[in-house]
């Protein structure tokens, strides 16, 4: 169940853009500093603090821990997809990170600034799950709309540009599909040039063409050195675009590192055969399998060696054919890393 700060905290993140209330000089400072990290020179912001960092970051609603005190860093340069089954906690900490929803206990810093600090001067701009455009202005309109509240916007034409939105400027809210409303709201995100962007699913409501389109804006917006963090349950996403994979599973970081770090924490192969008569009970006895799916004859065998697997399987089953041994991938990596046995997201302790 939702609660109402969960919501309210969506909406109010439904303008996907910082809005500085006054002058924002940190603005400045961050633009300077970027300037100097694409001269090959570090300005004091990137050289001295992380993009992100959380120490002991825990949320409680009521019963269920949904963040179960994490620490996390991430450099300033790093795209970083946070990987995890529903309900692993990744929409609460973005919520936290970008100061949406208070944490229960822990400490977060953006550029070493408190979240709402580093919001309100422009560095940090996110693409929530929930949000909508105005739907009875144009995209330009609305554009125009949120770059009047900053002191130094990126030119519109960039943006559109960058966002891959030139096509569709003139249409109102109302006239967009899924994909292109997204393309606009990560526009409206660019606007203010933020050092880190953050997005949660972004192109769960895209097709396939759609979401390749977004990519190729995102891969515009990462080669000049921004941050970026993404929740997705798009592995194939997370393995094309992220430098680094952080897992989260029952409000737990389960796995932090580079894709192929990832998938070697569950070294082994997928061995996959059509095998007449097969039963699930003998193959799981199999010597070297960890774990078995058969559906309609065909078999696939998780091992952790595949050699000693395959003898034993063709000596059980000699009429076994269409076999194939692949290396296992993302995918297996999260199913095994992010399986478990129940719902351990209950407290155990009193909430704090
Ligand atoms: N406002 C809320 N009130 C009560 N429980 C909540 C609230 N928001 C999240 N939860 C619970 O906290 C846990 C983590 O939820 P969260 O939305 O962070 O997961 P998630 O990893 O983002 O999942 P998904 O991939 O489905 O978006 C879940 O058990 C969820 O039901």
């Amino acid at each position: 169940m939702k609660t109402t700060e969960k919501t309210t905290a969506r909406a109010e993140g439904t303008v996907p853009v910082a809005a500085p209330p006054e002058p924002a000089p940190a603005l400045a400072a961050a633009e300077a500093n970027a300037a100097a990290e694409t001269k090959g020179t570090s300005g004091p912001t990137s050289e001295v603090e992380p993009a992100i960092r959380v120490t002991g970051l825990r949320k409680v609603y009521g019963e269920v821990q949904a963040v179960k005190g994490i620490d996390l860093t991430i450099a300033p340069g790093e795209v970083v997809a946070l990987l995890g089954p529903n309900g692993a906690g990744k929409s609460t900490t973005i919520d936290m990170v970008l100061g949406l929803s208070h944490p229960t206990s822990g400490e977060i810093s953006i550029f070493g600034r408190a979240p709402y600090l580093a919001v309100r001067e422009g560095l940090v701009s996110a693409v929530l799950q929930e949000g909508s455009l105005i739907d009875d202005i144009s995209v330009r309109e609305t554009l125009e709309m949120i770059s009047s509240l900053y002191k130094k916007p990126l030119p519109l034409d960039e943006v559109l540009r960058r966002a891959n939105i030139e096509d569709i400027v003139d249409r109102r809210g109302t006239k967009l599909s899924g994909g292109q409303r997204q393309r606009a709201r990560f526009a409206c995100a660019l606007i203010g040039n933020p050092q880190l962007l953050v997005l949660d699913e972004p192109t769960s409501a895209m097709d396939v063409g759609s979401r390749r389109k977004f990519w190729e804006s995102m891969r515009k917006f990462t080669d000049t050195g921004r941050t970026v963090v993404f929740a997705t349950h798009y592995l194939d996403e997370a393995e094309e675009f992220a430098d680094r994979v952080v897992l989260m599973r029952g409000g737990e970081i389960a796995a932090d590192g580079t894709v192929a770090k990832i998938r070697a924490l569950t070294a082994g192969r997928v061995l996959r055969a059509s095998v007449p008569d097969a039963n699930e009970k003998d193959l799981r006895k199999l010597p070297g399998v960890t774990a078995v799916t058969l559906r309609l004859g065909r078999v696939e065998l998780h091992c952790e060696d595949s050699d000693k697997s395959l003898r034993a399987l063709l000596t059980t089953y000699p009429d076994a054919y269409d076999i194939e041994i692949t290396a296992s991938g993302l995918e297996e990596a999260f199913l095994s890393l992010t399986a478990t046995d129940g719902d351990d997201s209950e407290v155990q302790e009193d909430a704090a």
